[in-house]
Order: structure tokens, then C-alpha cells, then sequence
């Protein structure tokens, strides 16, 4: 057994351990990072995020293949297998997690590879490999350990042909038929992956409307595109039971239908990795999610532990656990770099995708703010029409009085993109958020970006 001495000890190393190790190592801090499994990177690189935007990027290109009328009238349509687009994106993994090793290496962060678990509030144990144990002496310590798929004790997970979002990743086949339950963000995203493979998919969704926290129109064209491809959307329907057969898996609802399916997927809720930290030893509870409570700076209520990431909760996404990462660091080392978290754009990449930033209609309706909407739909746009992908609508809403920009509300191919243009905007303070912005500078034509003009002149032609 041998010890270490760190100002920075870092558990994890997702988006928010690997953003808080830099810039603690920029800042001049004497940095480690450990992560359970043996690559860095962490859920997001190895099991969320990555693999699952390539899966749906490579779907989406096989989807346009065979939509697009003029490479009909060349071939036949083609379809991929599950097996051919895990392959793809094995290979995005293995780049991002190379690349990710480099940056440890060039910023002279020390890594350990194992479970670490807390002996005191400055002292970290990490059980290694070959039953080896270290010891790491921390100033500071950042739990950053992320979160994974909750998995309820009634599901047999060990069945060959029932998956959550970690180990869908292993299917051998591509099912003909899939039920995923659970119609939030994963499970809308990976309905639209099932069914871009050509599988029939079933999507169960316990609540009454798909990702409630959308703005109304956002949430029903989705309802209707996916329906449109094929996918069944059960709302209101809640899980009793889930047997798995030989060859196929039958769920049970409590409405009392039952489906049956080649395979079955679980896709609702997730659980903070807080079980194996020994969190006990230094007297710091994880609520019923094993999420951490921590105040504006991460900091946890145990002095020099602080958390950052899933393991917090909201927004629970890799976008907003690079900007924690870094600001948790900002703070520990009081480099400047402490940044407050509050305003977060959501990026769904769904076939179309989504993308929303501020405001929806019901919260400024309810909040009595009087504001107007402006419209564009792509398929009125030259560029759209020129790549076909003419599916999707910009939606502003803004403060008729004042025109700031209230909320950006984004439907179609590349809208996780598109989002970022209103959003420089609407971060503008003095009376730099407005809508006329869009009329009052020259955009690249013809672009996507011509949907903010569009938008823009629709909107301020209701105002009188
Ligand atoms: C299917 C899916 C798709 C997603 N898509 C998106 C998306 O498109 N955009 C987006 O912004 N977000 C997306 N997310 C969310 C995103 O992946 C997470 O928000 C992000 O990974 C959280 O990062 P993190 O730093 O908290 O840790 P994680 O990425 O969860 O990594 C935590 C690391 O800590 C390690 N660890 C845990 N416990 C210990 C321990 N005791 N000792 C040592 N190491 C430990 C783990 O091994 C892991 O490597 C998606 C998530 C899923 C599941
Ligand atoms: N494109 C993206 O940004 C993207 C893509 C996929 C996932 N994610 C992130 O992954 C997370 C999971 O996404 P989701 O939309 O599928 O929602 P979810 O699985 O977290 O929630 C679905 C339902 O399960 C419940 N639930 C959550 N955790 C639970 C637990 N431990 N025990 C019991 N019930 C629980 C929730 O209240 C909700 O009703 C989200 O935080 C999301 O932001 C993001």
C-alpha cells in the first residue's frame, strides 16, 4: 500500500472530472483523477452520450440514403444492421477516449484505475485491480462519479434480451420489434434509432405527453413525426411486469395489455453513483436517487468535498458537466474560472432533432408576460429545400414591449446547432437581446441561419 499527496483529487473521469482536473492543473494545482473503469472518459464517452449520438448519426445517414429520391432512381434501398453501427460507433469511442488520455497526459495528471471510496474527508483509498490498494491524501476533493441506469429490483437485467441504455450497446441482432419503456430523453432518442434500423418499435410512456418540458408544439411534432415512421407511442401506460422467454420478452401493463417483443428495453431513470464511495466515513447522505446536494459553489455540506456532474442532478447533461468541472476548479483554486451554471440549452437528437433554450409558451402564459411568437419552417427555406430535410420549425418567442428574446424553440435536422445563434443573442445584456437583431445583420444565404430572418420578420409583423 503506498500514499499520495494531491491539492485536487478527482473521482471520475466524465465530462465534469475531466474539466475540473485541467483547469485545477492550469491553475497550478497538483492534480490525480480516478475512474472505476479502466479508460478515461467516463458514462458519457463509454456508455451515454457518445455512442449514442453515433448510432444516431449513422442511422440518419442511412435514413436520408433512402429517402432521398434521386439515389432511388440509382439503387435499392439499403439497411444496416445493429451490429454495423455499434461498429461505427466503437470507433468514435476509442478516438474520444484516446484524445481524452492525451489531454491527462500533456496536463501531467496523474490517473489511478479502480473503485475509490472514502476513508476520511481528505483521504481517498482506491482498490486496485490486483486486490492492491492506494491511498490518496487530498486538500480537496471533487466527486464526480456520474450517474447510470436505475434499474428496478423486479426487472432481470441478466436476461439475454432485456437491455437498459448501458447495455442495449451490447445487442448482437437488430431486433424486428422493441419495446422501450420510458419516452424521456433516451427513450425518445433511442426510438428513433430502433426505428431508423427499420425495426418496429413500441414507445411506453408513463406520462401523458412526450418530454413535458418542451414547449407544447415542440413535444406534439415529435409525437407526430415519430408516429409518421412508425413508431406506436403508448402514453399513460405504466409497467407491471416483464417476462423474458427464449427467444422473445412479453410485457405486462397495468392497464392489462400485454406486448410482446424480440427485445425490451428499460429507459426510465437514473441513479447517482454514490453507493461505493463509502460516503458513511465522512458523514454525507445521497437522497433516494444517490444525488449529492451541493450549494452555488458544488460545495458538499463536508468541507473539501464538493460534487459536480450527474451526481448532482439538473441539468444532468455532459454540456453543462464541462462547465461545472471547470468551475468547481475555479473555485477550489480561485483561478477566476468560477462560472453559475443557469441557463442551459437542451439538445435532443431525436429523428428530427430538438433543441430549446429559455421559455416556453405555457410558463410565459402562466407567468402573464406578454409576448408574441415568430415563425419559419424549414420547408420554406432555400436551403432546406436544396438538402431535402425540409421537416422542422424555428419558433421565437419574444417580449412584444421590449422584443428581447424570451425562449428559442428549435425542430428539425440540425437544430442543436441552429439553437446557438438566438442564444448569443439573448445573453446579450443593454439591449442587445432583441429579435431585431436578425433584420439588422446580414446572414450567409442560403443557411439554416436564414430561419432567425424569417422568424424574426413573422414575429414583428403581429406587433401593432
Ligand atoms: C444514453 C445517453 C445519452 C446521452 N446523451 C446526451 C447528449 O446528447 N448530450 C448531453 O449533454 N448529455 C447527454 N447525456 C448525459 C451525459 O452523458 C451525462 O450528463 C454525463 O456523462 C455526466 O458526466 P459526469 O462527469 O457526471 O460523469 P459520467 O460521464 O457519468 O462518468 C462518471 C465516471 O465516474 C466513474 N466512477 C463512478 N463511481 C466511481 C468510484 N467510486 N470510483 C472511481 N470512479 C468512479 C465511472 O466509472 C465513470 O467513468 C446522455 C446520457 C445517456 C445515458
Ligand atoms: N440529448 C440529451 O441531452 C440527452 C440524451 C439522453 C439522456 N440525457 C440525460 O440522461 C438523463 C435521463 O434521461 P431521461 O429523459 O430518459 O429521463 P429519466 O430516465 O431520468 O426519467 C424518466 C422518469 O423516471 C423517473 N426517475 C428518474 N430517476 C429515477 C430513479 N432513480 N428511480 C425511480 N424513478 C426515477 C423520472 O422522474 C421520470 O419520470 C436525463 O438527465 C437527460 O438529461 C440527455
Amino acid at each position: 500500500m503506498s500514499e499520495h499527496k494531491y491539492d485536487l483529487v478527482v473521482i471520475g473521469s466524465g465530462p465534469s472530472g475531466e474539466s475540473a482536473a485541467m483547469n485545477g492543473s492550469k491553475a497550478g494545482l497538483k492534480v490525480a483523477v480516478i475512474d472505476a473503469r479502466s479508460e478515461v472518459g467516463g458514462n458519457c464517452t463509454h456508455k451515454g452520450t457518445i455512442p449514442s449520438k453515433a448510432l444516431r448519426h449513422a442511422v440518419h445517414q442511412i435514413m436520408q440514403y433512402n429517402r432521398n429520391p434521386m439515389f432511388r432512381n440509382m439503387s435499392e434501398q439499403k439497411w444496416l444492421s445493429f451490429a454495423q453501427i455499434r461498429l461505427t460507433a466503437q470507433k468514435v469511442t476509442e478516438k474520444q477516449t484516446a484524445m481524452r488520455a492525451r489531454f491527462y497526459a500533456r496536463n501531467k495528471v496523474d490517473l489511478f484505475f479502480g473503485q475509490a471510496n472514502f476513508q476520511d474527508n481528505q483521504t481517498i483509498l482506491i482498490e486496485l485491480e490486483n486486490n492492491k490498494v492506494e491511498t490518496l491524501k487530498a486538500t480537496n476533493i471533487v466527486i464526480a462519479t456520474g450517474s447510470r441506469p436505475y434499474r428496478p429490483p423486479e426487472v432481470d437485467f441478466t436476461h439475454p434480451l432485456i437491455f437498459d441504455s448501458d447495455t442495449i450497446l451490447d445487442l448482437a441482432t437488430t431486433p424486428r420489434n422493441i419495446v422501450i419503456y420510458g419516452a424521456g430523453v433516451i427513450g425518445c432518442e433511442y426510438a428513433s434509432i430502433f426505428n431508423g434500423l427499420g425495426a418496429k418499435v413500441d414507445l411506453i410512456n408513463p406520462a401523458d405527453r412526450l418530454l413535458a418540458f418542451m414547449d407544447d408544439e415542440i413535444s406534439d411534432g415529435l409525437g407526430y413525426h415519430l408516429r409518421g415512421h412508425g413508431v406506436l407511442i403508448r402514453h399513460n401506460e405504466t409497467f407491471k411486469s416483464v417476462e423474458g422467454f427464449d427467444n422473445h420478452v412479453i410485457l405486462t401493463l397495468n392497464s392489462g395489455k400485454k406486448i410482446k417483443c424480440d427485445a425490451f428495453m428499460w429507459a426510465n431513470g437514473r441513479t447517482g453513483n454514490t453507493d461505493q464511495l463509502n460516503l458513511s466515513a465522512i458523514d454525507l447522505p445521497a437522497n433516494q436517487r444517490g444525488q449529492l446536494d451541493v450549494d452555488d459553489k458544488y460545495q458538499t455540506t463536508i468541507e473539501h468535498v464538493f460534487a459536480v456532474g450527474d451526481v448532482i442532478g439538473w441539468p444532468s447533461l455532459a454540456s453543462a458537466a464541462y462547465d461545472q468541472g471547470r468551475s468547481v476548479s475555479g473555485v477550489i483554486s480561485n483561478n477566476g474560472t468560477y462560472r453559475k451554471i443557469n441557463s442551459v440549452p437542451t439538445g435532443i437528437y431525436t429523428i428530427p432533432e430538438i433543441s430549446t433554450i429559455g421559455q416556453t409558451e405555457r410558463e410565459l402564459t402562466a407567468a402573464k408576460i406578454p409576448y408574441e411568437v415568430g415563425k419559419a419552417y424549414f420547408k420554406d427555406t432555400a436551403r432546406a429545400q436544396i438538402t431535402g430535410e425540409e421537416t422542422g420549425v424555428l419558433k421565437l418567442l419574444f417580449h412584444r414591449e421590449t422584443t428581447e428574446l424570451l425562449g428559442i424553440h428549435c425542430f428539425g435536422d440540425q437544430a442543436a446547432e441552429i439553437i446557438h445563434i438566438g442564444q448569443a443573442i439573448m445573453a446579450q445584456k443593454g439591449g442587445g437581446n432583441s429579435i431585431r437583431y436578425f433584420l439588422e445583420h446580414t446572414f450567409n444565404y442560403p443557411t439554416m441561419a436564414e430561419a432567425y430572418r424569417v422568424a424574426a420578420l413573422n414575429g414583428l409583423n403581429r406587433l401593432f
